[in-house]
């Protein structure tokens, strides 16, 4: 019985200096090809996980999950009063409450009632792309995920840029901003701190989430508050919220109101990965034009030029399919995934895993797995297409995560990503965009650090197909 291994540290203090300031999951992917797919790190005497093979990741987290589903403690994201989040709460019973009204509300068969809305937000999707006046689509994508959300969430439909959502779900990406990675700042380590004033060296964070407590508040109390406001009108449109409030009403509620309050915020801070991932789509398809040429052709023979397409045409569009897969497996937007917490000590394949280590699957490093994907660094959707008349290879499901944490929402972005990803390939051509003096640019193919991974340069011009695409658009304004 020995620990996993690692690369050399410090005496004391550990891997501390040697933790990657940047691109991490990269680093820990070629550490990996050294010290194997299970290897440990300390940092200040804890044990970190970090874990590069999808077998070590079902082995551990799914097949063990009884005893590492737990997560690390947040004392700054409690201190910021971010309370009864799901993606960051502690195992127990107060876990599994939640998870099952999430579990619920996502099923496959409720994702199916969210379609007309996904529909109609993507057709606004595609006319603010087409009519956005800068390249900085991301704003835009983020309008996207957020309209979804919102309505799904509080049963509200934003159609102006002032409404309050909007507003609300750029604080929820500010607050994220300052206080960066989840468990990653000092206060995160020594968890003292957070007694200490703001000024007090390592103590910053501390300060700051004080000072954004009151926006966190605001998350809590205003979908919350709106819907009850509109329920009591008459006037409440379907909702996640108007469900909590109508078990409160019954005395069949699972939930505190103030735990509906978390789970609701808990799903409008989901937006940003879901955005990212439709902004990794539209790189690839200035980066592989060939692969878009071919969509355009399935979608023209499959729904034709005088419709959009609809989710009832996504069993015909296989090659849709693969894009979005490949979209997912190539530039993964959540690449170390939420770390999980271990409770009890553990043996496995011989190596002692201490109680209460963090553990990361390494997401980003998976996708990068030779053995599994070939040209693993290109972005081919041909390869999922099942042998023999493709190589067949596995659909990258680790996106999400594993065992009794995984992405309770995956039904859900799967659909919302699908249905945003044809509705722009039946409507546009995604091409390079060319600087002042004609050149042609080509973004390169990275992404930024963090918990929010999105594409560093995503210059491109997004122009309409065709004359009657422009139209079947124009027509939706009408109806959505
Ligand atoms: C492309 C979009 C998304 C990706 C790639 C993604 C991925 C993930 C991952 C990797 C985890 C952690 C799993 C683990 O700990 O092993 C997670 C957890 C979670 N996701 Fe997603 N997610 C996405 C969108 C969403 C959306 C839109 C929602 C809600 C509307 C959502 C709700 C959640 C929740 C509540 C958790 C916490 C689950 C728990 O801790 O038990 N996700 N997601």
């Amino acid at each position: 019985r020995h620990s996993p291994p690692g690369p050399p540290k410090d005496p004391l203090i550990g891997h501390l200096r040697h933790m990657p300031a940047a691109q991490a999951p990269f680093v820990f992917h070629d550490w990996a090809k050294i010290y194997g797919d299970v290897m440990q790190l300390k940092v200040l005497g804890k044990s970190i996980i970090v874990l590069d093979s999808l077998q070590a990741a079902v082995g551990l987290l799914d097949k063990r999950g009884a005893i590492y589903s737990d997560r690390p403690p947040l004392p700054l994201y409690e201190l910021l009063g971010w309370n009864y989040m799901l993606s960051f709460m502690r195992y127990g019973e107060t876990f599994t409450r939640h998870r099952q009204v999430y579990q619920a509300f996502f099923s496959r068969q409720q994702c199916a009632e969210f379609e007309p809305i996904q529909t109609e937000e993507a057709h606004r999707l595609v006319r603010n792309i087409l009519s956005s006046e800068t390249d900085d689509y991301g704003s835009v994508l983020s309008r996207y995920t957020t309209g979804i959300l919102v309505q799904v969430v509080a049963g509200h439909k934003i159609t102006s840029d002032d409404d309050h959502y909007l507003e609300l779900s750029k604080m929820v990406y500010q607050v994220f901003s300052v206080t960066g990675a989840p468990g990653g700042t000092p206060i995160d380590f020594i968890p003292a701190l957070r007694h200490l004033p703001g000024w007090f060296p390592g103590a910053y964070y501390a300060g700051v989430a004080r000072a954004w407590q009151p926006v966190v508040r605001q998350l809590y109390d205003y979908p919350y508050e709106s819907v009850q406001q509109e329920k009591e009108a008459g006037n409440a449109s379907p909702s996640f919220l108007l469900s909590r409030l109508q078990e409160i009403e019954n005395n069949t509620t699972q939930l505190t109101p103030e735990e509906i309050k978390g789970a609701a915020a808990t799903l409008f801070g989901a937006e940003l990965p879901t955005r990212s991932a439709i902004a990794v789509f539209l790189l690839a398809m200035v980066l592989y034009p060939e692969c878009q040429i071919i969509a355009h052709k399935e979608i023209d023979s499959v729904v034709g030029a005088s419709r959009l397409p609809t989710f009832s045409d996504r069993g015909d569009l296989p090659y849709i399919e693969c894009i979005l897969q490949e979209t997912l497996r190539w530039n993964p937007v959540a690449p170390l995934g939420v770390p999980h917490r271990s409770t009890q000590d553990d043996v496995y394949r011989g190596m002692f895993i201490p109680k209460g280590s963090i553990i990361f699957a390494n997401i980003r490093g998976m996708a990068l797995d030779e053995n599994t994907y070939k040209d693993p660094t290109k972005f081919i959707p041909e390869r999922f297409i099942p042998s023999p008349a493709g190589p067949g290879e596995p659909e990258f499901g680790s996106l999400f995560g594993f065992g009794r944490r995984r992405c309770p929402a995956l039904h859900f972005v799967e659909r919302n990503l699908w249905i945003a990803i044809v509705s722009i390939l039946a409507t546009c051509t995604v091409s390079n965009a060319v600087d002042e003096k004609g050149n042609i640019i080509v973004p390169e193919a990275t992404m930024s650090d963090g918990v929010d991974s999105y594409p560093k340069d995503l210059r491109c011009l997004i122009k309409p197909r065709s004359r009657s695409a422009e139209g079947l658009i124009a027509e939706t304004a009408l109806v959505d």
